[in-house]
């Protein structure tokens, strides 16, 4: 016998079960089943795809209980684990983001239940009724067992076990019941049942007590949905997701004819902590008529609808069906299409019928969703249709501090008379946007502008021509005529010429061209991008991802009624050769490209020349 000690965050986290921070201690025995549940199906799969040998005819699920020992004993005929899967998956947590969550759910206690929600406690969760566990179990296709017990303090026993049968055999040794402390009596039958039926009722494996099947095995996505309660329907998203709090949307699809399937899908409440994790699972499970084939199925959902979770069962498929085969099957992509017209136009409904649950929706998932715009396909404009942004004309509500949102046919509803594009402004954040200067006419004239602060919108903004015929327009980007100025502005033009032609050259490094703006009306100067090139942000993004490309210069605007330009074309005027002037044009654009809140190349350089000219001034 060996002992071994957990890992650390193991051992955090069951210091959290035994000091209990969950009310429901019930879930355990959900935990328990839905574990074996889970096994079985995986044995069933090695024998289809892997041609493991076993016997998959009596595929159950076991509950014993002893009144005397004061035992509960959960029983699986399916995997079973190996002793290095047992100190892996049960010695360990190796998801992703969990030392993330345990640090932030130390240091927030009245968060700690919504946040340890994000990720299931599963088999540690036996802790919160016992004071011993034992595991004995045994991997299909292997000769022997292994035998694995712990107090859920810092330590656990492992043993080789001689009489294992195949699958996997939980033992939970109860603490004293104690109602007040909503810890019951988990060996009396009618609480067993209770549990089953209430958290565990569409397992399709008999759950079995004696001789009794205590669930209906009924797959929850077959029955129609009058006769399917919504805590049915709660317990099964959980069963499948992981996700402790409730769905925000349920949707149900059934064909027939041709191509067969049902599915049953859920929207959650709230983005799962690893959503922008590279190989986070997708939330699919694959069925073939009732047979669990495979979850995380990537075939079924485009990556920007990764976070719908849900099952697809499939009548015309083959059991052993192969990721592979499945990439190029055309049932697939015919259901694939059918998923994602049905999950946007479940969005496009609660738009109108429930404007808060869209708001949270897109809150959570907006990000996300607005990857689906990059693919130039058929349901961009359904995309769009959905998509709310930030903009100048809607603030935040007073009451809540929620940051109110326009949607684009919002905004073309408003847009003043003679407006033909939609405005937006990207940056990094709502205040660095709202206050760049490439916003002072815009906002002078009253034109909304919307504002894009994710990082996906620096690359969407691209790929959209248009939404209802009026095309998207930088207001960073290209030339701006907002028609209403240009007439007083046309003599300035000759007067600057000189200056423009100077400051040409000796910005020749940091710029491509200077030129009189037609978009400040306080600020002295503004960097804008031509119409093509990548902006700044989007140069940035990918320097991140570790692509160096060529730095793409920028437009220099001047505010021709700004003291500092018209100063400088007297000075330039009156001595072209002044040593300070190369000085004067390179804190001009320094400044500028501070204001819109980019990165200096040389910041020490810049603080050196201001501090000099500051100094003249005291
Ligand atoms: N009855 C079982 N048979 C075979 N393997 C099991 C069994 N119970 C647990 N395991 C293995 O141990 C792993 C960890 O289980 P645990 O319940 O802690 O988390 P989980 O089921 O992966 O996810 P969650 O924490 O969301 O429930 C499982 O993923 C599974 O691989």
């Amino acid at each position: 016998m060996e002992t071994l000690e957990f890992q650390a965050e193991a051992r955090q986290l069951l210091q959290l079960m035994v000091h209990s921070i969950y009310s429901n201690k019930d879930i355990f025995l959900r935990e328990l089943i839905s574990n074996a549940s889970d096994a079985l199906d995986k044995l069933r799969l090695a024998v289809l795809v892997d041609g493991l040998e076993a016997d998959t005819s009596d595929l159950h699920i076991d509950i014993e209980a002893d009144t005397e020992a004061r035992t509960l004993t959960v029983r699986d005929n399916g995997i079973g684990m190996t002793r290095d899967e047992v100190v892996e998956l049960i010695g360990t947590i190796a998801k992703s983001g969990t030392a993330e969550l345990l640090r932030k759910l130390r240091e927030s206690d009245a968060e700690s239940r919504e946040l340890i929600g994000q990720f299931g406690v599963g088999f540690y969760s036996t802790f919160m009724v016992a004071d011993r566990v034992t595991l004995v179990t045994r991997k299909a296709g292997t000769e022997h067992g292994i035998r694995w017990e712990s107090g859920g303090e810092g330590t656990y026993t492992i043993d080789d076990d001689a009489d294992a049968a195949v699958g996997t055999a939980v033992t939970v040794h109860l603490r004293p019941a104690d109602e007040e402390d909503a810890l019951f009596d988990y060996v009396a039958d009618g609480k067993i049942r209770e549990i089953v039926k209430k958290y565990s009722d569409f397992i399709s494996f008999p759950i079995r007590m004696g001789d009794a099947v205590l669930n209906s095995m009924k797959a929850l996505w077959a029955r129609p949905r009058s006769e399917v309660s919504e805590e049915e329907y709660k317990e099964f998203y959980r069963h499948i997701s992981h996700d402790w709090s409730d769905p925000l949307e349920i949707i149900n699809m059934k064909a027939e004819g041709t191509f067969e399937y049902e599915a049953l899908l859920f929207l959650p409440t709230r983005a799962p902590h690893d959503l922008f994790q590279r190989d986070a699972p997708h939330g699919l499970q694959l069925y073939v008529k009732r047979v669990f084939i495979m979850d995380n199925s990537r075939e079924l959902m485009p990556d920007y609808l990764r976070f719908v979770k849900g099952v697809v069962d499939a009548a015309d498929l083959s059991l052993n069906i192969s990721r592979e085969i499945l990439q190029q099957d055309r049932h697939i992509q015919m259901i694939r299409r059918r998923l994602v017209k049905k999950v946007l136009a479940t969005v496009t409904d609660m738009m109108s019928s429930d404007a808060q649950k869209y708001r949270t929706f897109w809150q959570e998932f907006g990000r996300v969703v607005k990857e689906g715009l990059l693919a130039a396909d058929d349901n961009q404009k359904a995309i769009l249709d959905i998509s709310s942004f930030a903009s100048t004309a809607a603030g935040s509500d007073a009451e809540s501090g929620e940051e109110q949102m326009t949607t684009l046919a919002g905004y073309i509803s408003r847009m003043k008379e003679g407006q033909e594009e939609i405005y937006y402004l990207t940056g990094e954040s709502r205040a660095q946007v709202e206050n760049s200067p490439h916003m002072e006419a815009f906002r002078a004239q009253g034109y909304e502008v919307l504002l894009l602060t994710d990082p996906v919108d620096e690359i969407w903004v691209d790929a959209v021509a248009d939404y209802d015929g009026k095309k998207l327009q930088s207001i960073a980007r290209g030339a701006v005529d907002l028609g209403e100025d240009t007439d007083e502005d046309k003599p300035a033009e000759g007067e600057y010429a000189d200056l423009l032609t100077y400051l040409k050259g000796a910005l020749e490094e940091q710029v491509k061209d200077v030129r009189l703006s037609h978009r400040l009306t306080t600020s002295a100067a503004c960097l804008v991008s031509d119409a093509d090139d990548m902006t700044p942000a989007l140069e940035r993004m990918y320097r991140a991802m570790g692509q160096e490309g060529p730095r793409v210069k920028r437009i220099l605007e001047l505010n021709p009624n700004h003291p500092l330009v018209t100063g400088l074309r007297a000075a330039h005027e009156q001595k072209a050769d002044d040593p300070a002037l190369p000085e004067t044009a390179e804190l001009l654009y320094g400044t500028a490209l501070l204001a819109e809140g980019g990165d200096l190349e040389d910041p020490a350089r810049f603080a050196k020349l201001l501090a000099d000219r500051l100094a003249r001034t005291v």
